[in-house]
C-alpha cells in the first residue's frame, strides 16, 4: 500500500527561461513535517507552488495525494496553502473570516473558538483583519488554514511576522496536526522553529 502523501522526484522548475529547481526529491508521508530550508532565492517557494499545482515541473515527476497536483475544487479540499497574505473581505471580522472558512470547508476542524483562543486573536475577533497587527494578520492566514479540514499544510515562512513566543505555540499547533496524521511541508528560514516542531531538514542548494 503507499503511503505517501508527497512524492516528488528529479524534479526540474524552469521560469524566465533558467532552471530555478533541478533534480529536486522530496518525500512525506501521513504525519510528517518537512521544513524546506536554503538561502533566498534557493527555490523554497517555488518547490511549494510546483507542490500546489501553480507550476509544472519541466522534468521529474511530482505526485500529491497519488496524483498530479492540479489547482482543482477536489485538489483545494485536501490541500491547504498559506504564502501571500490573502485578500480580505471588506466588511468581515476576524470571526467571520473564521467561519467562512468553516463554512466552505462543511465543517471545520477546529471550532471558531478554538482557533481563536489558539491564534491569540480572541480580543481581536471582532474587527477586520486590516485592523490587525502584521503579526496578527499572520497568526489569521494560519488560522484560516488550520481551521479547515486538509491532509496536506503547504506553508511558505509560517514564521513571518510572527514573534519568538508565538513561535514556540505555532510549533505545538503543527505538531497537533501532524498527530492527527496531516503532512506539513513548510519553507521557512527558522531552524529552531523547525526544531520544535520535529520537523525532518531538507536543504535545497541552488541548482547549477
Ligand atoms: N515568475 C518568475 N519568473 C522568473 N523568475 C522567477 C519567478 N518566480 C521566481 N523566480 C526566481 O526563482 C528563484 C527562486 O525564487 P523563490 O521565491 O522560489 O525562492 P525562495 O527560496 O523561496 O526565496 P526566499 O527565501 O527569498 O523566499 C529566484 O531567483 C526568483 O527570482
Amino acid at each position: 500500500m503507499k503511503t505517501e502523501i508527497i512524492s516528488a522526484r528529479g524534479v526540474r522548475v524552469d521560469l524566465g527561461g533558467r532552471a530555478v529547481l533541478r533534480g529536486v526529491d522530496l518525500t512525506a508521508g501521513p504525519g510528517q513535517i518537512v521544513a524546506v530550508a536554503g538561502e533566498n532565492g534557493v527555490g523554497k517557494s517555488t518547490l511549494l507552488r510546483c507542490l500546489a499545482g501553480l507550476h509544472s515541473p519541466s522534468a521529474g515527476h511530482v505526485e500529491v495525494l497519488d496524483a498530479p497536483p492540479a489547482d482543482t475544487a477536489g485538489f483545494w479540499r485536501e490541500v491547504a496553502l498559506t504564502g501571500d497574505e490573502p485578500a480580505w473581505y471588506p466588511g468581515m471580522s476576524v470571526r467571520e473570516h473564521l467561519e467562512l472558512a468553516v463554512s466552505v470547508h462543511d465543517g471545520g476542524r477546529l471550532s471558531v473558538e478554538e482557533a481563536l483562543t489558539a491564534f491569540d486573536l480572541q480580543e481581536r475577533a471582532e474587527l477586520h483583519p486590516l485592523a490587525l497587527s502584521t503579526g496578527q494578520r499572520q497568526r489569521l492566514s494560519l488560522a484560516m488554514a488550520l481551521i479547515r479540514p486538509s491532509r496536506l499544510l503547504l506553508l511558505d515562512e509560517p514564521e513571518r511576522g510572527l514573534d519568538t513566543a508565538f513561535r514556540a505555540r505555532l510549533a505545538g499547533v503543527l505538531r497537533r496536526y501532524a498527530a492527527e496524521g496531516g503532512s506539513v511541508i513548510m519553507a521557512t528560514h527558522d531552524h529552531e522553529l523547525a526544531g520544535e516542531c520535529g520537523a525532518r531538514l531538507v536543504t535545497l542548494e541552488a541548482a547549477v
